[in-house]
C-alpha cells in the first residue's frame, strides 16, 4: 500500500526526519510512535505532499507519488486527519462533510459517500443540522475524520486522534478505527497513547530524534525494553 524509504524532510537549517523507513500494508494499521518533536506530524505530512521531502523515496498503491502535490496524492487515494480536530466551527456537521469530498465528485456522489459514512459514524447522524463548534471535542474528532474519508481514500494518516480527549471518547476513537480497518482502511496511526495504539495496531515503529529506532509487530514492541521504558512508563 505505502511505502516510504529514506525520506529527509528540513525546516531552514534544521533537518527535521533524517531517512525515515516505513511501510503499510493493505488493511494494517501501523503505529508510529515517539516523543515530543521526534518527527511525527513531519513525516505524516511529508508522506501526503503538505511538505517537500529533500531525499528518499515514497511509493504509493505501486505508483512513485515522490514530489506529488497533496491535491494529486489525496486524488490517488491517501487521506490525513491533521493533528487538532481542524473541522470548521461555524459551518454544520453537514457542510463539515460536504467539504470533505468537494474536490473529488459530484454533489450526487458527496450525498451517497455521506450516507455511508454516517453508518460508520452514527453519532454523526443526529447532528447534522448542528453547529461542528457546538459538539464535544470527541464528537469534531469523529467529524474531522468523517472528513477525511469523504474521499474514500485507502490509507488513512491520523494525528493524534486521541489527544485531549476524556477517556470514554478515546475508547470511542479507537474503537471507531478498528471498525474503519475492518471497513477495509489502511491507517498510518500517530498518537501518544502508546498502550492504546499497540493494541489495536499490527505494526508499530519508533520515532527518535528524526530516525526510526526500532520496528516490529506491535506485540514485540510492547515488550520491548526501549518501549516499556521510555513510552509506556514501566522500570
Ligand atoms: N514549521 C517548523 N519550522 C521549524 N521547525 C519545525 C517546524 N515544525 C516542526 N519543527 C521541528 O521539527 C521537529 C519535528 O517536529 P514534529 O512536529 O514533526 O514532531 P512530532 O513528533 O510530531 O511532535 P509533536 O507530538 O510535539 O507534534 C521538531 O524539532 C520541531 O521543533
Amino acid at each position: 500500500m505505502l511505502h516510504a524509504e529514506g525520506i529527509k524532510v528540513r525546516y531552514g537549517e534544521i533537518e527535521a526526519i533524517r531517512g525515515v523507513d516505513l511501510s503499510v500494508g493493505e488493511r494494517e494499521v501501523v503505529a508510529l510512535i515517539g516523543a515530543n518533536g521526534a518527527g511525527k506530524s513531519t513525516t505524516l505530512n511529508a508522506l501526503c505532499g503538505l511538505l517537500p521531502t529533500v531525499a528518499g523515496k515514497i511509493t504509493f498503491q505501486g505508483t512513485d507519488v515522490t514530489g506529488w502535490a497533496p491535491d494529486k496524492i489525496s486524488r490517488s487515494g491517501m487521506a490525513l486527519t491533521p493533528e487538532g480536530r481542524r473541522v470548521f466551527g461555524q459551518l454544520t456537521v453537514a457542510e463539515n462533510l460536504m467539504l470533505g469530498g468537494a474536490a473529488h465528485a459530484g454533489r450526487a456522489e458527496r450525498v451517497q459517500r455521506q450516507e455511508e459514512l454516517l453508518e460508520l459514524f452514527p453519532v454523526l447522524r443526529s447532528r447534522m443540522t448542528q453547529k461542528a463548534g457546538n459538539m464535544s471535542g470527541g464528537e469534531q474528532q469523529m467529524l474531522a475524520i468523517a472528513r477525511s474519508l469523504m474521499s474514500r481514500p485507502k490509507l488513512l494518516l491520523l494525528d493524534e486522534p486521541s489527544l485531549g480527549l476524556a477517556p470514554q471518547m478515546v475508547d470511542k476513537v479507537f474503537d471507531l478505527i478498528v471498525a474503519l480497518r475492518k471497513a477495509g482502511l489502511s491507517i498510518l496511526l500517530v498518537e501518544q497513547n502508546v498502550g492504546l495504539a499497540l493494541e489495536i495496531a499490527d505494526r508499530a515503529s519508533v520515532l527518535r530524534g528524526g530516525s526510526i529506532a526500532l520496528s516490529g509487530s506491535a506485540e514485540e514492541l510492547a515488550s520491548s525494553d526501549l518501549v516499556r521504558q521510555a513510552y509506556l512508563g514501566v522500570h
